[in-house]
């Protein structure tokens, strides 16, 4: 684990002398749009127009965020479109890295951090995935997942097998950015804020307010098939990404054990729907993900033991037929 200062590479955990035990998630720096016509988005410069075969996504399996992403390219039928490749799943002294099995397709670096530096040689910051790369003028487009998530609902509908898939519906924004926020400071970010607590307090904040939101996401599940009503959007794919990965690694790995996901009756069965939805299972690698958290944070767990369990059946009947879906 590391991050890049004027362009070199320093091995450093994250520093939380200075927010009293507190993790602090940073700002992704490279914010740029791919849209249809190569105007320029929401923030960052224009130039990035949609075309087959001209982006690439380098991910993580392990990675939530990244998870993301690819969930969005295979819902919206761009796997012929954008190409991606994922990292080794083991992140150590040299941040992420390429192996054998996995190898950079474009440039054939070792680590990710030589794609960074491709982009802005005196690049200072940390150096992580989703990125997405643009072939064509050789630099990093965005870094950033919830904004390269809406880029894939949209840009590339022209190439896209499945253009009329909305996942950011107009009629239903409002309702989906009040539930991402919460998801993402309380569940997204707060296994992050409970697992790289380093003072009790810091920790046991961010436990109450994760197991305060899970409890009202059981409650709202109970009566609503998804978190924006009746049609799977965004907001469930987000949720969906620390869910799958709560009973495996979260539970344990960060201490976030008040509940399993299995212990609670809607989430549980919404966590299966959404796994069986066609073409998501292949986006879920278990090994990478328990292998990352439990082999990587070596100031969490110094031996990097990988747990064997638990034992998690995701195709079982989810039952959620009951609730109203459009
Ligand atoms: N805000 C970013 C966060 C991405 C992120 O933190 N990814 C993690 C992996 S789960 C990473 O690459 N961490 C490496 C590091 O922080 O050095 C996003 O949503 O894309």
């Amino acid at each position: 684990m590391g991050l890049l200062v004027d362009g070199n590479w320093q091995d450093k955990w994250y520093d939380t002398d200075k927010t009293g035990g507190r993790f602090k998630r940073e700002d992704s720096v490279f914010r740029n749009w791919v849209t249809a016509d190569g105007s320029a988005g929401p923030s960052g410069t224009d130039g990035f127009a949609a075309e087959p075969g001209r982006y690439h996504l380098y991910v993580s399996y392990a990675c939530p965020w990244a998870h993301r992403t690819l969930i969005v390219r295979k819902l919206k039928g761009l796997e012929n479109v954008v190409s991606f490749s994922p990292v080794d799943w083991l992140m150590l002294d040299e941040g992420w890295v390429f192996d054998d099995e996995h190898p950079d397709p474009l440039f054939g670096a070792r680590r990710l951090y030589e794609i960074y530096l491709r982009a802005k040689p005196d690049y200072t910051g940390r150096v992580t995935v989703p990125t997405l790369w643009d072939k064509k003028r050789g630099t990093i487009v965005s870094n950033e997942s919830s904004e390269i998530i809406r880029m894939l609902n949209t840009a590339f509908d022209a190439f896209a097998e499945n253009p009329a898939l909305d996942l950011y519906p107009e009629h239903l924004r409002g309702r989906i950015d009040e539930v991402n926020e919460r998801v993402y400071h309380s569940v997204n970010n707060g296994v992050y804020k409970a697992g790289f607590a380093t003072e009790q307090e810091a920790y046991e904040e961010a436990f109450a307010d994760l197991f305060a939101t899970l409890e009202d996401l059981d409650r709202l599940l109970g009566q609503s098939r998804y978190l924006a009503g009746e049609q799977l959007t965004e907001a469930d794919w987000r949720l969906f990404t620390t869910l799958v990965r709560f009973d495996p690694v979260y539970h344990g790995h960060f201490k976030c054990n008040l509940k399993r996901i299995a212990d609670y009756p809607n989430l549980s069965g919404y966590l299966r729907e959404l796994y069986q939805v066609p073409g998501i299972e292949e986006t879920v690698r278990f090994d990478h993900i328990k292998g990352h958290y439990y082999a990587s944070h070596r100031t969490i767990n110094p031996t990097g033991i990988v747990p064997v369990g638990p034992q998690i059946d995701l195709h079982e009947p989810h039952g959620r037929e009951r609730l109203k879906a459009a």
